[in-house]
């Protein structure tokens, strides 16, 4: 595996837009600070933060009672899933959502292009190397490559669980999942139509829409604009909110934090996680954008 640089710092010359001190909880977080925008990037989960475009508002929701330390996913930003989404699917022990949301990458790369700063953070986890690029300029651009290093065939699930920061989530929507399928986790995995409309919160909400590759553009009235999430590589849209009853049992989040959330979260999971041969590589990209409505 690649050495971090931060264990040779002292060889590496850090963009002068990007800076490592300590975050939250004192684990690292590098910071980004340009003409063009502002973020936040931790080596624990490889988790992003922060992220706001120049004249912007924030775009990620960070929770104010997130728990910062080993062993624990950051709740709020970007936490990665990987290599499962949900529980294990045979261990019952084992944490939700995988394990490298709440252990420590290796950053191995940084640097100033033109669409902005980008980070490099990698991980290996069961013979599946994990490779995470970040571009934080005016958009936001998030790639997982996932390349199987085993030498017999491996399936994972893998989402970019992204918690997007709203005016109030009982009036936003989320156009681009019209006329699909979701499975409801609130209805026994019932398998749904979603129908014309675009998707609204009016109860804890926490479906998988299936076969879904199309971007997602979530309408915010009350911040009076539109975040634009497109995205590549990913068949498979979380939509997620936990309402009021799930916030008071979440010791990590507000118990009234949930109106200023909503996550849509680009995936791979169930029937389409992905499989790969030995060798192979697979690439999720997200792309985030905002325009004033
Ligand atoms: O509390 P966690 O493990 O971060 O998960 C939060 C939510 O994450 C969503 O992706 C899941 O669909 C929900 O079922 C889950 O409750």
């Amino acid at each position: 595996m690649p050495e971090s640089i931060l264990e040779r710092a002292e060889e590496f010359s850090l963009p002068e837009a990007l800076t490592v001190q300590p975050g939250e909880g004192e684990l690292p977080r590098l910071r980004v600070e340009t003409d063009h925008c502002s973020g936040a990037q931790y080596l624990h989960g490889a988790t992003v933060t922060d992220w706001k475009p120049a004249g912007e508002e924030p775009v990620l929701f960070t929770s104010a009672h997130a728990v910062y330390r080993d062993g624990k996913a950051i709740r709020g930003g970007v936490p990665i899933c990987f290599p499962w989404f949900g529980p294990h699917p045979t261990d019952p022990s084992a944490p939700a959502h995988g394990l490298v949301r709440t252990i420590p990458w290796r950053l191995t790369q940084t640097a100033q292009g033109p669409a902005g700063v980008e980070t490099q953070m990698v991980t290996t986890l069961d013979q599946l190397h994990a490779d995470y690029r970040v571009t934080f300029g005016k958009q936001l651009t998030l790639n997982l490559t996932v390349t199987n290093i085993a030498d017999t065939d491996q399936t994972f699930e893998a989402a970019l669980h992204t918690y997007f920061r709203v005016g109030d989530a009982r009036e936003v929507t989320i156009a681009g999942l019209e006329y699909t399928r979701f499975i409801d986790k609130l209805q026994d995995m019932k398998v749904c139509d979603q129908g014309e409309h675009p998707v609204t919160f009016t109860a804890e909400t926490d479906r998988v829409y299936v076969d879904t590759q199309a971007t997602c553009v979530l309408n915010d009235p009350v911040m009076n604009r539109k975040i634009k999430v497109e995205k590549l590589g990913s068949l498979s849209t979380v939509v997620w909110n936990p309402w009021i009853g799930k916030s008071q049992s979440t010791a990590d989040f507000g118990d009234d934090e949930w109106t200023g959330m909503c996550c849509i979260e680009s995936a791979n999971i169930g029937d389409e996680a992905v499989s790969l041969a030995p060798g192979a590589s697979h690439t999720l990209l997200v792309k985030l954008s905002v325009e004033t409505l």
